[in-house]
């Protein structure tokens, strides 16, 4: 059976587009191509999504690609890339004439270099609002799960060893302990939403005050200063943007501020938190706990001291990591890239900032 194509005329790169007399080339049936930049399978995300992908463009692995650069350089037109993954470099930009939009999915992009990528005449896009339920939900397990010593009671729970239960795993109580949530953005508000739920007190830090009736909605308040809220609360999330102003903003002396009962939760960038101050107030019990979804590198070198501490959670920066929530993501994605291949301009620009 023959499947035939259709693709746009804009879609296709100049040498693929025929003239009217011509005979039409084989060629012209080809999708254009985009480079999943991501280790792991062809789309370097779970395989389910590759066929979303896959209905409008060739999808080139990374793998693939760097096996043989000189095969594939010309061909693409668009690099698929995720959250955290700083591979897009000159060197890379360099060596692909064609290409025209980096697509990536998720909120953040701190990890792509936005004034290089736009000097060589190519678009940046990202999914903004996507990824606010199921990040804010993220943020929620790991605080419950970390104060209910999950991972801990997991492991008793399956251990060949145990023959009685003792009662070990003491956790803290969620239900009516205060939330100090830093960053107050569309993910933080989610998390407050959640939070209320649990009968939680909540406090917030943002650089903008929120609305009073916002505030009302899910009984947050505002702290003026971030010392304050850190000195307050008993777990403390972290959900601010990467940000030269946001850069290691919870360092050794921050971290000092907090309840020797609290826990730290960060949901948005590794580079947010000081490591080494983290290690060592964990160590030395300054703090209780820390329930990580993201750290600096991403994954962290297996020797690391923080995956030696058994008060630490760690997860491999999985925020948005469900079926339905990818999904849309890919979707937008798509409809980013096939946006700028057709010389629309695409629904979620990412510019540089003058
Ligand atoms: O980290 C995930 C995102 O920025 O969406």
């Amino acid at each position: 059976m023959t499947l035939l194509i259709r693709v746009p005329f804009t879609l296709l790169r100049r040498s693929q587009r025929w003239s009217t007399t011509a005979a039409r080339p084989y060629s012209v049936m080809e999708k254009p191509h985009i480079l999943a930049l991501q280790p792991g399978d062809k789309s370097g995300i779970h395989s389910a999504f590759a066929p979303i992908i896959e209905k409008h463009f060739t999808i080139i692995s990374n793998d693939e690609f760097t096996k043989d650069k000189q095969r594939w350089a010309d061909k693409v037109q668009a690099v698929f890339v995720w959250c955290a993954v700083p591979k897009l470099n000159r060197d890379l930009l360099q060596v692909l004439p064609n290409l025209k939009a980096v697509i990536n999915g998720g909120v953040g992009v701190d990890h792509l270099d936005i004034p290089l990528i736009s000097s060589f005449g190519v678009k940046v896009t990202n999914t903004p609002n996507l990824v606010n339920n199921a990040t804010a939900d993220l943020g929620m397990t790991l605080l419950l799960a970390s104060a209910r010593k999950v991972i801990q009671g997991y492991k008793t729970g399956v251990s060949p060893e145990i023959t009685e239960y003792v009662q070990s795993e003491i956790g803290y109580d969620v239900s009516g302990a205060t939330l100090g949530i830093i960053g107050m953005g569309r993910i933080g508000y989610q998390v407050a939403k959640r939070a209320k739920g649990f009968d939680m007190k909540i406090l917030y830090h943002n650089r903008n005050r929120r609305k009073e009736a916002e505030e009302k909605a899910v009984g947050a308040h505002y702290y003026e200063k971030m010392d304050d809220l850190l000195r307050d609360s008993d777990f403390v999330m972290l959900v601010v943007d990467l940000s030269p102003q946001t850069y290691h903003l919870i360092g050794k002396r921050e971290l000092s501020l907090m309840k020797r009962t609290a826990t730290l939760i960060n949901i948005s960038r590794g580079l947010v938190v000081d490591q080494d101050a983290l290690v060592e107030v964990l160590s030395t019990g300054l703090i209780h706990a820390a329930a990580l979804d993201v750290t600096y590198p991403e994954p962290l070198p297996r020797d690391h001291p923080l995956l030696k501490l058994d008060n630490v959670l760690i997860l491999p920066h999985m925020g948005s990591h469900t079926y339905q929530t990818t999904q849309v993501m890919v979707e937008r994605m798509v409809a980013n890239a096939l946006a700028i291949l057709n010389g629309q301009p695409p629904l979620d620009e990412v510019k540089a900032s003058k």
